[in-house]
């Protein structure tokens, strides 16, 4: 369980998050939404350690972690893939992949079979630059290679975003996978109403640093969607 109690954070004069909770937890994908600018990727690199908060705590299955190096962040158990991607454009895929490993909770020598079970694409692949593949494939190398560190909890920051439809379905398949069949929970940060309600179990809507609506994603209601997500 993933716990956040509390937190601010500024940017010099301008107040980017506001006394932020949630609880991400229990084999559950949460959905983090909201528009443009209010503050979701901040929060996302706040739990990292990527930003200071000024105050809060941040708790990972019951202990306080948020003292930790981002590194140290990692070492016990969350894994992030942040907007952008952020794979290493000269490195080979499987070289990506085995970078992870120096992260992994517990060690192990080897990328899990099931990284390229989820995505055949990166076994294909697997010897060509990092910086040749498509954007789709880059994706699902970014998630692979979160995945290679065996996370409690994945941190997801528009994983869709500029993707084909197919391989925005198979991230989908991927990621209710991981929670119905190794209890992984995940953080997900999107925007497309369509594929958070066909994935997550929960949302919350940041407004302006704020979290001001929470629930069941099945309780997420039209009077909302237009308050707060509609551009
Ligand atoms: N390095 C920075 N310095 C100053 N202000 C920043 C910095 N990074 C983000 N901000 C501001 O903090 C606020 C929150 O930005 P953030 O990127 O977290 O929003 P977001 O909800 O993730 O939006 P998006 O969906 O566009 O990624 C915005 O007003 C942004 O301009």
């Amino acid at each position: 369980m993933l716990s956040v109690q509390g937190i601010n954070q500024y940017f010099g004069a301008s107040h980017t998050l506001r006394d932020v909770e949630l609880s991400v937890g229990g084999g559950r994908i949460f959905c983090l939404m909201g528009r443009n600018g209010v503050g979701k990727t901040t929060l996302l690199n706040t739990l990292l350690g990527l930003l200071p908060a000024q105050s809060g705590e941040i708790s990972l299955a019951g202990e306080r972690i948020d003292g930790l190096k981002t590194e140290d962040r990692v070492g016990r158990g969350i894994a992030y893939v942040p907007q952008g991607r952020m794979i290493f454009p000269d490195l080979t895929v499987m070289e990506n992949l085995r970078v992870a490993l120096a992260g992994r909770r517990g060690g192990g020598t080897g990328v899990p079979e099931q990284v390229f079970e989820f995505f055949p694409v990166l076994a294909e692949m697997a010897n060509r630059r990092g910086g040749d593949l498509s954007g789709g494939q880059q994706q699902q190398l970014a998630i692979g290679r979160a995945l290679v560190l065996e996370p409690r909890v994945l941190l997801l920051d528009e994983p869709c975003e500029g993707i084909q439809p197919n391989i925005v379905q198979l991230i989908g398949e991927v990621i209710q996978r991981l929670r119905s069949e190794q209890n992984l929970s995940v953080l997900l940060v999107e925007q497309k109403l369509p594929f958070a309600r066909a994935v997550a179990d929960d949302f919350a809507i940041m407004d302006r640093g704020q979290i001001v609506a929470d629930g069941a994603m099945d309780q997420l209601s039209e009077e909302l969607v237009a308050e707060y997500l509609t551009v």
